[in-house]
């Protein structure tokens, strides 16, 4: 049994428990929590700023606990103010120490940006509560749905008005995944088996996606140079955790490659204008 079968099997348990606690119905008849922190947020739109997507993540199955201090208020807020362009919140607790909490904290802590609920999704009442935390996105993973259920989910997404960040990690999961109701498209440069990361994955998967997607490059960045490389190979947006919240202040180690990542754009546009 791999680790993503471990999880998805706690996760089916873990629904519907908490189906039992809080009907559907209740669940349905919540106010809108995103349109009375904002009107109009676009995830999609928001990405032209740096195009970071910085995650809230305090442990995962592979690195154990990565910090265990952070407040999320004050975190999130920090990326922001550092330039983050969308948050990703964990909300899975048995293996990313992430919480429902977590996810509403943001939310009332950041009205004006974009939020993806990062969890694995695999039943329609998650996108019902992602929605009555304040989710804007939600993220839905091709290597443990099939298309069938990709095409559902994100379908019942789109009425809610969430928006959908499809993750793929190979050439199978991406051409028998897309479809006209995913917003962005989320190549994992982790590999959910061994657990090791590798940008040569977005390098070779980002000429497969097409066009009309949002390109976003997932795990194991760190480095201004490396984004370099997958921003000039087509890449829109970059999900980070790891890299930020390892170390004492995340919001600084954000705006640190932010600074980088800037400048070097600047000299190699200035490079390729002379
Ligand atoms: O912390 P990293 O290596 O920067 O990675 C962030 C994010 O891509 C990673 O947490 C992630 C990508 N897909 C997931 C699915 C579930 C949980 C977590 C993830």
């Amino acid at each position: 049994m791999t680790i993503l079968d471990e999880i998805i099997a706690q996760k089916r348990i873990e629904v519907a428990q908490r189906k039992e606690a809080t009907p559907v119905a209740i669940l349905e008849q919540m106010p809108d929590f995103k349109r009375i922190c904002l009107s109009s947020r676009d995830a999609v739109q928001d990405l032209h700023s740096t195009g970071i997507i910085a995650e809230f993540k305090r442990k995962s199955p592979s690195k154990g606990i990565i910090n265990d201090k952070a407040d999320v208020a004050e975190t999130t807020q920090g990326y922001v103010r550092a330039g983050a362009a969308v948050l990703s919140v964990l909300t899975d607790e048995p293996f990313f120490g992430g919480t429902p909490a977590d996810l509403q904290a943001a939310r009332l802590a950041n009205p004006n940006t974009p939020i993806l609920r990062k969890d694995f999704v695999v039943d329609r009442y998650q996108l019902l509560e992602a929605k009555a935390w304040g989710a804007d996105l939600v993220l839905l993973i091709a290597a443990c749905l099939t298309p069938e259920e990709v095409a559902e989910l994100s379908m019942q997404a789109h009425d809610l008005s969430l928006q959908v960040l499809l993750e793929v990690h190979d050439e199978e999961e991406l051409d028998r995944s897309l479809n006209p109701n995913i917003d962005l498209v989320g190549v994992n440069n982790r590999n959910l088996k061994t657990f090791k990361t590798s940008v040569d994955t977005s390098l070779r998967l980002v000429e497969r996606i097409p066009d009309t997607f949002a390109k976003i490059t997932e795990s194991g960045l760190h480095d201004a140079e490396t984004m370099l490389t997958l921003f000039r190979a087509g890449f829109d947006g970059f999900l980070i955790g790891e890299a930020f919240m390892k170390t004492a202040d995340p919001a600084a180690a954000l705006q640190t490659l932010v600074t980088d990542f800037t400048s070097r754009m600047l000299t190699s546009s200035n490079l390729y204008n002379s």
